[in-house]
């Protein structure tokens, strides 16, 4: 068999799908995408292309090394959510040749279901009471909510008060019947988490993520040294060799590597197994599609130290498009009591709306996330 032909398909809300065609007639899905930057990926995608058509798409180990080391330059956002999405078709093609689910190919099972979770609250944390309850009446139990709105390198008292009343609000209007993590998106630094982290501490969150942003992953062991609530981080670490740093260092009680943005599902299940041998929980982040979702699912359900499953139905990103928008087969992604089940069909189990994608690609937005600014002017991490 023969790679033939690689297509893509910028979708709104901010998605894009890779279709990999073969001489054989098996096309495999995959949604190489980074948030923001669409085109750049697209670009990569069809540079990167050059290398593996007319190769063996059974041959996922060195097509993976060919496009990660055939590159002087290598890593990094752009190229290694290229290289995901593309590694994801792979897996999708190995797997409907074989007929079997891609968890089959990595050793089947080793739990019944994964526990996900929700966001809640918006870019601002606002309404967060009310989210969480509709999503309780659905059966979620676990949130993630933004921790705080911009924060200055050194803020006010009231900034981290502000950021205390709403999860305070939380544990007041739900106790501990439900559990949430409180991302700090990476727009805190290094001085104002310590304090913030201090002042919610009380409120036991499920784990605290980006405390600060990747650039500052030594501060990871610092603050954990500070708090008891686990610290999470990882979407925006995009192989092995980011991870063995903070892995190392230690600090981390959770990674959260994204499938569609860290080496898909080849490199992910490695850094799932480097993540257990240092006794470190795996989450991975998934704001994006069905077919970022369907891999992330794979390696839930082969991962021993997986524990929860991030997935984007009513995220606040998604204008223009939901979840399952694009999915034929959306009673397979249906959650019961906030659990997703393993996925049934041969390779990642997604059946894409072909149609729907190809009408839908022609009105593709450009989405960009926003840019916040200061009182004083300066940009603030969003
Ligand atoms: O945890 C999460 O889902 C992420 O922090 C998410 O909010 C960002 O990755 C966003 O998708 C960037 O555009
Ligand atoms: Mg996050």
């Amino acid at each position: 068999m023969k790679i033939t032909k690689l297509t893509t398909y910028r979708l709104a809300p901010r998605w894009m799908f890779l279709k990999v065609e073969t001489d054989e007639g098996v096309t495999g899905w995959g949604e190489p995408v980074i948030e923001g930057r669409a085109r750049s990926v697209e670009a990569a995608v069809h540079e990167l292309s050059e290398m593996i058509i007319g190769q063996d798409p059974a041959r996922i180990n060195d097509i993976w090394q060919t496009l990660y080391r055939g590159g002087f330059y290598r890593g990094g956002p752009i190229l290694m959510s290229a290289i995901s999405g593309i590694d994801q078709a792979l897996w999708d093609i190995k797997g409907k040749v074989l007929g079997v689910p891609v968890y089959q190919l990595l050793g089947g099972l080793v739990r019944d279901k994964i526990k996900a979770y929700s966001w809640v609250g918006g870019d601002r944390p606002s309404d967060v009471i009310s989210g969480i309850n509709k999503l309780k009446n659905i059966g979620f139990d676990t949130f993630k909510l933004n921790g705080c709105e911009e924060m200055g390198i050194i803020d006010n008292s009231r900034k981290v008060d502000e950021a205390v009343a709403v999860v305070a609000e939380i544990r007041e209007a739900f106790g501990n019947s439900i559990e949430f993590g409180l991302d700090f998106h990476g727009r805190v630094d290094a001085p104002m988490a310590k304090i913030l982290i201090k002042e919610l501490e009380p409120y036991r969150p499920l784990f605290i993520e980006e405390p600060v942003l990747a650039e500052q992953a030594e501060y990871y062991v610092r603050l954990a040294a500070q708090t008891h609530i686990p610290i999470a981080a990882g979407e925006r670490m995009f192989s092995r060799f980011d991870f063995k740093r903070v892995l190392a260092d230690g600090g981390l009680g959770i990674v959260q590597p994204d499938l569609s943005h860290a080496g898909g599902i080849t490199e992910c299940y490695k850094i799932a197994a480097m993540a257990e041998s240092y006794d470190v929980a795996f989450a991975p982040h998934c704001p994006l599609g069905p077919i970022a979702l369907a891999s992330c699912l794979h390696i839930d359900f082969v991962a021993r130290n997986a524990v929860l499953q991030e997935q984007s139905m009513g995220i606040h990103y998604n204008q223009g498009a939901e979840l399952l928008d694009y999915v034929l087969n959306k009673e397979d992604f249906s959650m019961e009591d906030g659990h997703f089940y393993p996925p049934t069909k041969p390779g990642l189990g997604v059946e894409i709306n072909e149609e729907l994608v190809i009408e839908r690609s022609k009105q593709a937005p450009d989405w960009r996330n926003p840019i916040w600014r200061y009182p004083d002017g300066a940009v603030a991490e969003w």
